[in-house]
Order: structure tokens, then sequence, then C-alpha cells
């Protein structure tokens, strides 16, 4: 959907931001750019909506390349989302959120009763919220209206450039929550850059390591916990490790213990949850066991203890390796070369 080919981009100073970037982002995938201060993430992204200009290599949306494409007609099929959010301070929050389909000829009343469904969707009441102005609004409604806003040309495409990172973190993890469940009905391909590894891991499909000006490895997040590329990726990634893998590892039936017997359990969170939620509801427990239940049917499926947790995070590690023993052969045959990733193999 989105195809960085052998992109460079040198500023008029002579600051070579990206250098010879090369990866691809499938449809309706959600990847993550990450990176120290000044790696070149931003301008990663504003080169897809042409704010950025490559210096060479090119850009391809849709097997389109860009550089042939109209910029206005190109940004309508790219929402952007970025962290000042940049709302009109004398529109109310419903006319901010209308304010792009009308642009592209919407009848008033068609763009702003999508607008409220929008609003509704992030979280924001239109019948409390639409009449507000920005400035009564919290960090965290702001935020969610320029998500909305993003949303409502109804873009293929949409690029988040720290879109959380005005908000405190419990704030913050809500709003990553949400938006993630956002994703799984709307489908948007979207790039998001962030500084924050946490956030990343959590958000992405697949994440991208930025070092300086290129990209030093890109897969799941599982495998980059797991298996960083070099020394700079595992440096990046830190020592907290195996606190970071139990947001991208689910509970499974293997984890648990059967149910039967003891008493029932106060709290319970459903199969597939991630052993960092599950590892929250524990602690909140004296029991030192939670029920899991059947998303479906809400049936308990069995119970979940500290050494169930142990097990679910072995077991996650041996997968990796074993799954990177299995993708360093297939690297070795072209497959890093192709992905343009430095220090793959
Ligand atoms: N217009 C510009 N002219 C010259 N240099 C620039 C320009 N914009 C960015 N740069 C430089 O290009 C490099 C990459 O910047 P970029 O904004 O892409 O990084 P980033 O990874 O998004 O950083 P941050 O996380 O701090 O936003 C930096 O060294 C920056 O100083």
């Amino acid at each position: 959907m989105i195809r960085f080919e052998h992109v460079t981009k040198r500023y008029a100073d002579g600051t070579t931001a990206v250098d010879d970037l090369s990866f691809e982002v499938a449809e309706g995938e959600l990847v993550t750019l990450v990176g120290p201060s000044g790696c070149g993430k931003t301008t990663t992204m504003k080169m897809v909506n042409r704010l950025v200009e490559p210096t060479s290599g090119r850009i391809l949306l849709g097997g389109e390349d860009i550089a042939a494409a109209d910029p206005v007609q190109l940004r309508r099929r790219i929402g952007y989302v970025i962290q000042q959010v940049g709302l009109f301070p004398h529109k109310t929050v419903l006319e901010n959120t209308a304010t792009v389909p009308q642009l592209v000829g919407t009848p008033k009343a068609a763009a702003r009763a999508r607008a409220a469904e929008l609003l509704e969707l992030v979280g924001l009441d239109p019948s409390v919220y639409g009449g507000r102005y920005p400035a009564q609004l919290s960090g965290g409604q702001r935020q969610r209206v320029g998500v909305a806003r993003a949303l409502a040309a109804d873009p293929p495409v949409l690029l988040m450039d720290e879109p959380f990172g005005a908000v405190d973190p419990v704030v913050r993890e809500r709003l990553q929550n949400e938006f993630l469940a956002l994703q799984k009905t709307v489908r948007k391909t979207i790039l998001l850059v962030t500084h924050d590894l946490d956030e990343a891991v959590r958000l992405g499909d697949r994440i991208a390591v930025y070092g300086a000006g290129t990209i030093e490895q890109f897969d799941r997040p599982a495998a980059v916990l797991g298996a960083p590329a070099n020394a700079y990726v595992a440096s990046f990634v830190g020592a907290d490790r195996s606190l970071k893998r139990l947001a991208v590892t689910p509970v499974r039936a293997a984890d648990l213990e059967p149910a039967a017997g003891g008493p029932a359990p106060a709290a319970t969170v459903p199969l597939g949850s991630s052993l960092r939620e599950a590892l929250a509801a524990l602690l909140r427990q004296d029991a030192g066991r939670i029920g899991v239940a059947d998303p479906e049917s809400g049936r308990l499926a069995g119970v979940l203890t500290p050494q169930g947790v142990h097990r679910a995070l072995r077991r996650a590690e041996a997968a990796e390796t074993a799954e990177t023993a299995e993708s360093g052969q297939a690297g070795e045959a072209g497959g890093a070369a192709d992905a343009g990733v430095r220090g793959g193999s």
C-alpha cells in the first residue's frame, strides 16, 4: 500500500535526515516508527503526503508514484494527525470534525451527521461535546477530536505523528486501547511516529526501529523484543524486554489451570487478553488467581496463576527463538536485503 524505494532526504543545509530507506506497509497494517529524537521519523512521514519532497528514491501509494500525484488530491486520500492536533480554535468540535468532508463538497447536513458519528466512535458524545470549542476540552479529548477529524474524509491512509503525545500516561494508555479497538473496525493503513517504545510495541503490527536516518530493524513487536537485529536495537529496547513482552503475548488456554474445585474467581479476563492485562488483574487480587473466560460464550476456560504467567512468557520466548532461527535462514536467502533493513541477519 505504501512503499518506500531507496528514499533519501537531504535538507538544504546538508543534513541527511533519511538515508536510502526501503520498506513497505501493507493495506490495513499499522506500522509504528520509533527511535530517538532527530533520527528522521517525521521526515519519513511527511514525504508520504508531500509536505517534504525526497532528494532521491520514490514512494508508491497503492502502486502509484506519489511524485506524479497532485499534492492536494494526494492529501485528501491521507489523514494526518499531529500531536498539537491543530484544531481551529473558533470552530466547535462538530464543525472541526466536519471540515474536511465539507471541503471536498459533502453537503453541510451530511458532513455534520458523519462528524457526529465519528465523535461517537472516538468516545465523545456529540450532544455533550459537539458544541464545545477546543479550549473547553481536556488534552485527551482534543486528541480524540484530532483522530475523528482525520477519519472524517474516510482516507485509506493515516499518518499519525505522536498522536497521543500530549497527555499523561494513564489517559495515553486508554486512548491507545480505544484507538486499537477503532482500528479493528476501520482497518486503515497507518504510519504512526512515536518516541515511546511501549507505545510502538502496543500499537504496531510491525515496528520500524530507527537509527540515524535508517531503519535498523523492521519486524513484528515480539520479534524486535525477542531477537533484536543488532546491538543498537538491543540497547534501544533495553533490559526490560520481558516486561514489554507481556504486552504482546496473549493468554492462551494452555497457560491455564482447571477452574473446577476452587472458589469462583473474583476477577476474570477474556482469553486472548495480553499477559500484561492479566498480570495487572492478578496483582489487584489477593487470591493469587484470576479466571479466564472464553470471549464468545463468556464461559470460564480456566484460572491463571503467577506460575501460568511465567509459563506463558517462557513459551513466548521459545517461540520467538524458533521463529528467529527460521527467518534468519530466510534472510540469508535475500529477504533481509529486499526489506532494505540494515543488520537484519
Ligand atoms: N527543514 C529542515 N531543514 C534542515 N534540517 C531538518 C529540517 N527538518 C528536519 N531536519 C533535520 O533532519 C533530521 C531528522 O529530523 P526529523 O524531524 O525527521 O526527526 P524525528 O525522528 O522525527 O525527530 P523527533 O522525534 O525529535 O521529532 C534532524 O537532524 C533534523 O534536525
